[in-house]
């Protein structure tokens, strides 16, 4: 038998100039993960670091969601539900709140916190919006000192007690740990040691943004 030779993808020109547009900007966009999910991994803690020092703008998957919550949306009680057990929302849900937050705002530098969870989270994102991330930021540190920061946080999520993040833990292994596996196999992965102090922490994190360093 001969070989069989994949028909290359058809890629028209409009697709080459629609990847990574938003409306009529070209957008950058860095997910931001942790290990087992990265709950109290201290990623909040570092996009805050990096828009006051690299001008991104922080979009959190999960805040986005408690916002929803509060606002009455009619999708306000399954979204609590979903976070009280772990559980990710539908991706349709997340991908609208993180689509419209990007076109309100008029950077086109992004960090997506907490973001894509699933293969259906990352797959459906790329295909609605046509972006692709520049990398995926991953925060590394161990289930204890992450369990040990959500139990200290005290910002009355309701998340964070130790039955609900033993949830998400599991959620990770089940659901999150394939999409950084398809991200590393793109080389896409900067991989950071989170468990070090919050200073010491940015140190490393600075070093990859470098190439974003606003022009004084
Ligand atoms: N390197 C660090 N060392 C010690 N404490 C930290 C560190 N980074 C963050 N923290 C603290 O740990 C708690 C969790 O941090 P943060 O909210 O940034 O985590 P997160 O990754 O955004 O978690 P989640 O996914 O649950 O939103 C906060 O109280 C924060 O002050
Ligand atoms: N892509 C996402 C992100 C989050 N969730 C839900 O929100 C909870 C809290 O998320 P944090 O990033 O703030 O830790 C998370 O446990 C999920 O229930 C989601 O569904 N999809
Ligand atoms: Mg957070």
């Amino acid at each position: 038998m001969g070989t069989v030779v994949d028909a290359p993808a058809v890629v028209t020109e409009k697709e080459v100039v629609a990847e990574n547009m938003l409306g009529d900007k070209k957008v950058t966009v860095v997910f931001v993960l942790g290990k087992l999910g990265g709950p109290g991994s201290g990623k909040g803690t570092q996009c805050s670091n990096i828009v006051e020092h690299f001008g991104f703008t922080h979009l959190s998957a999960g805040d986005l969601l408690r916002a929803e919550i509060k606002s009455g949306s009619e999708n306000g009680t399954m979204i609590e539900n979903m976070i009280k057990e772990g559980k990710i929302v539908p991706s349709e849900v997340t991908i609208k709140l993180l689509q419209q937050a990007m076109i309100k705002n008029e950077n086109d530098k992004f960090l997506i916190d907490g973001f894509p969870r699933n293969e259906e989270n990352r797959a459906a994102f790329e295909n609605v919006t046509k972006i692709s991330p520049a990398f995926v930021l991953f925060f590394n540190c161990s289930e204890e000192e992450m369990e040990r920061r959500l139990l200290g946080r005290n910002e009355g999520r309701v998340d964070d007690n130790i039955e609900t993040i033993r949830k998400r833990f599991k959620v990770f292994v089940e659901s999150s740990l394939p999409v950084i596996e398809y991200y590393d196999a793109k080389d896409k992965v900067k991989k950071i040691d989170a468990a070090k102090p919050i200073p010491e922490v940015f140190e490393d994190v600075k070093a990859i943004f470098a190439p974003y360093a606003k022009a004084t």
